[in-house]
């Protein structure tokens, strides 16, 4: 529907810039063969038929993710985004929005949870500034889009073409510092993005704002009614108080513009339109990576919630990115749930995580890994001449 979408069309609106005006490559579909490979593996290796549970499962799933019949996940990155967000003035977080740049610091002197966690696990860690307020931060991949978003409760949090510039850079971390990865978690930091996340899942599925919005960084009562009233605020005033993933109006301009979308635009904004109003530049470069990473066949580890607002995103842009999107953990924060949901991503753990950075989808690398290994490293029944059937 956008770039290079395989039906090759165009659909103009007007004068309004066309929506397909993103560039990205194609996402691949699963490899099928190596996937049957893997299926065929499993019942031959030296254990009772699905003792190993899920993690059979994840076996199968991640061949026909990789292409690779027996994969392996050892060059594992977390890439840590993090941006500022406008919507801090209306009082939405516990913190100021100077922690955003002191755990940037903090992330690249490694003394951040995400930090010790990747260690822990052997994942390297890619920290990322996609526009915090300030100057930039010596020491991060700078990719900064502007120093902050606009306050998206009272207007677009950005233009369309930083929605498109914020997503083309994460494409572009995906084919050159991501490109030898063979696996991505993603993690972001950005006082105020979890009500960003809330936005955008309120946007882009079913959930009314005060299903999708929670606690954050450990927010009161009365600070959590304010936060609804914001994200409220932000689909009334950008026009998408109805979901914008499930209004025929916008599947209309996907698959086939109806009259409707050329008289008024602004009823059903496409996925890049409806990101670009409710924000965050980390949020856009997330969706990025995992649209790229999915063109490269490198399976993408979602967090919490902020991350699962980007896969939301990227899944919107083009839902070809959905195979290559593995879950972590089941995050605290309400609007994780819907997206997972939303995403058909059954978690693997719930550990009452509500930081993000990335530390859920650092932790779940383990079984991943253990899911691969035991799939390539086990003996077969025929190895050690016995009768596999039970
Ligand atoms: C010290 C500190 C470290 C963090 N690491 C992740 N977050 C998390 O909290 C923020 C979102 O919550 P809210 O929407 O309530 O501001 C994000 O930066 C997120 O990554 C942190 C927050 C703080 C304060
Ligand atoms: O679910 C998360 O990732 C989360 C929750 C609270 C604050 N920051 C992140």
């Amino acid at each position: 529907m956008v770039g290079h979408h395989p039906d090759g069309v165009t659909h103009a609106v007007d004068d309004e810039p066309s929506p397909h005006d993103l560039d990205r490559p194609e996402i691949p579909s699963i490899d099928g063969t190596a996937e049957r490979a893997a299926l065929e593996r499993q019942p031959t290796l030296t254990k009772p038929p699905g003792s190993l549970g899920r993690l059979e499962d994840l076996a199968v799933a991640l061949a026909g993710v990789t292409g690779d019949p027996q994969p392996t996940l050892d060059d594992a990155t977390v890439v840590v985004a993090a941006g500022d967000h406008g919507v801090v003035d209306r009082g939405v977080s516990a913190y100021p929005q100077a922690a955003t740049r002191a755990m940037l610091e903090n992330f690249l002197n490694g003394g951040a949870a995400v930090n010790a966690i990747a260690d822990a696990v052997g994942v390297e860690t890619l920290v990322v500034d996609a526009g915090i307020a300030g100057d930039p931060v010596p020491g991060a991949l700078s990719v900064r889009i502007d120093a902050g978003t606009n306050d998206a409760s009272r207007g677009p949090a950005m233009s369309r073409a930083d929605a498109i510039e914020a997503i083309e850079a994460g494409v572009r971390i995906a084919g050159s510092e991501l490109a030898d990865a063979d696996v991505v978690a993603l993690g972001e930091m950005g006082i105020g993005n979890t009500t960003i996340a809330a936005a955008i899942t309120a946007a882009l599925t079913d959930a009314a704002p005060a299903e999708a919005t929670g606690y954050g960084t450990g927010i009161d009562d009365e600070a959590l009614e304010r936060k609804v009233a914001v994200v409220e605020d932000a689909l009334a005033t950008n026009g998408l108080a109805a979901s914008t993933a499930n209004d025929p109006g916008a599947t209309a301009v996907e698959d086939s513009p109806s009259p409707s979308d050329a008289s008024d635009p602004t009823d059903a904004p496409d996925p890049i339109d409806a990101f670009a109003r409710v924000g965050g530049f980390e949020v856009g470069v997330l969706a990025g990576v995992a649209l790229g990473c999915a063109a490269d066949r490198t399976p993408v580890v979602v967090d919490g919630v902020i991350s699962g607002a980007a896969a939301l995103v990227a899944n919107a842009l083009d839902p070809a990115v959905r195979p290559f999107l593995l879950p972590s953990h089941a995050g605290a924060e309400p609007a994780h749930a819907i997206q997972l949901a939303a995403l058909g991503l059954d978690p693997l753990f719930a550990y009452d995580l509500r930081l993000g950075e990335g530390t859920g989808a650092c932790l779940a690398l383990p079984i991943y890994r253990s899911a691969c290994a035991t799939h390539r490293e086990m003996a077969t029944f025929d190895d050690i001449g016995l009768d596999g059937d039970p």
